[in-house]
């Protein structure tokens, strides 16, 4: 039984009879393959990449399973889907960021309207200026107010403090009158935290000269209540997005460097400004 994702933050989505992606109750994501290059794009990123990666970093990918010829959302019929690993399930109440890494997410070999038309949204958003934006988000606030989760307008004209807020509030269990981020420790530090895996990618796109991952999106999610309750595997962070995935032809991907080590930098402030004990430590 195919579902429109209650936790999708950002992209196409399958509402208001639009083509989108759908899940399962199995785990599994189905992503439309859009009929342009973008299809082709991604679904050979997806048939190759596994051969192509360390065993390490193979994990920051969402697993593929295929394709699969899946009803679409829009109701035009039957349409290949890629189907991935959906990052969301076993998570009842995930909070959700979508980063979208790199200057520039127009590259030399797109078409010229191409280009005009997203290096207008580059320039209206932190990516020129911080070198990532947030594309969209949610966090779980509690069972009485649900999500924070601000509409695609408001997250597009993010400044950079703004960027510093969410990054604090995405780690806080009382979100106003000020974060109070008691998650920070836990989640962004120690030694298996997102920062430790964000330094791990980073390492490795110092060095690899296979793909370039123009717009591409890394998907940081963690379950506030999976933490408070002691349970494992508290956070992911996860690669999305390969339509615009090409070859690095030996070129280490720039672009997409000098944008993750901003937003690490990013990350690291909300550590060092809020030297708070871990969660665990709090309640215990
Ligand atoms: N494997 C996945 N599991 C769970 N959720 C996912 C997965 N892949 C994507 N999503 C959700 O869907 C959103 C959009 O994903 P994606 O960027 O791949 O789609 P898109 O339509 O190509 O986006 P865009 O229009 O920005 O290019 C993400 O922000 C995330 O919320
Ligand atoms: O970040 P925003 O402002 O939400 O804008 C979207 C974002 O730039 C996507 O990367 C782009 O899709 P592609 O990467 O697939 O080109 C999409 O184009 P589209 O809506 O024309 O598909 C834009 O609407």
């Amino acid at each position: 039984m195919f579902k429109i994702p209650k936790h999708q933050v950002a992209g196409h989505q399958a509402i208001d009879g639009n083509l989108g992606p759908l899940v399962d109750d199995s785990g599994r994501f189905y992503k439309p393959l859009q009929d342009d290059e973008r299809g082709t794009t991604e679904l050979a990123f997806y048939q190759s990449f596994s051969s192509k990666l360390p065993h390490h970093i193979r994990g920051f990918f969402p697993v593929f399973y295929g394709t699969q010829l899946v009803e679409a959302s829009d109701g035009s019929g039957l349409h290949p889907h890629l189907v991935l690993q959906d990052i969301t399930s076993n998570h009842l109440n995930p909070s959700i960021l979508d980063v979208k890494i790199g200057s520039r997410t127009w590259y030399p070999e797109a078409s010229e309207d191409y280009i005009q038309k997203v290096l207008e949204g580059d320039r209206l958003t932190t990516t020129v200026t911080l070198g990532f934006r947030i594309s969209g988000l949610q966090i779980y606030e509690s069972k009485e107010s649900g999500y924070w989760k601000p509409a695609r307008k408001e997250v597009k004209s993010f400044s950079a403090d703004d960027v510093r807020l969410v990054l604090r509030k995405f780690v806080s269990l009382n979100l106003e009158p000020e974060p109070d981020c008691c998650f920070a420790s836990t989640i962004y530090g120690g030694c298996s935290g997102i920062l430790e895996q964000l330094l791990e990618l980073k390492a490795w796109f110092e060095d690899q000269t296979v793909y370039h991952f123009h717009s591409c999106s890394l998907l940081l999610l963690f379950d506030k209540e999976s933490v408070l309750n002691g349970r494992t595997v508290p956070f992911k962070v996860k690669l999305i997005d390969f339509a615009h995935t090409v070859e690095a032809k030996g070129v280490i991907d720039h672009n997409f460097l000098g944008g993750l080590c901003s937003f690490i930098k990013f990350v690291s402030e909300v550590l060092t400004d809020f030297k708070v004990p871990t969660i665990e430590a709090r309640f215990n």
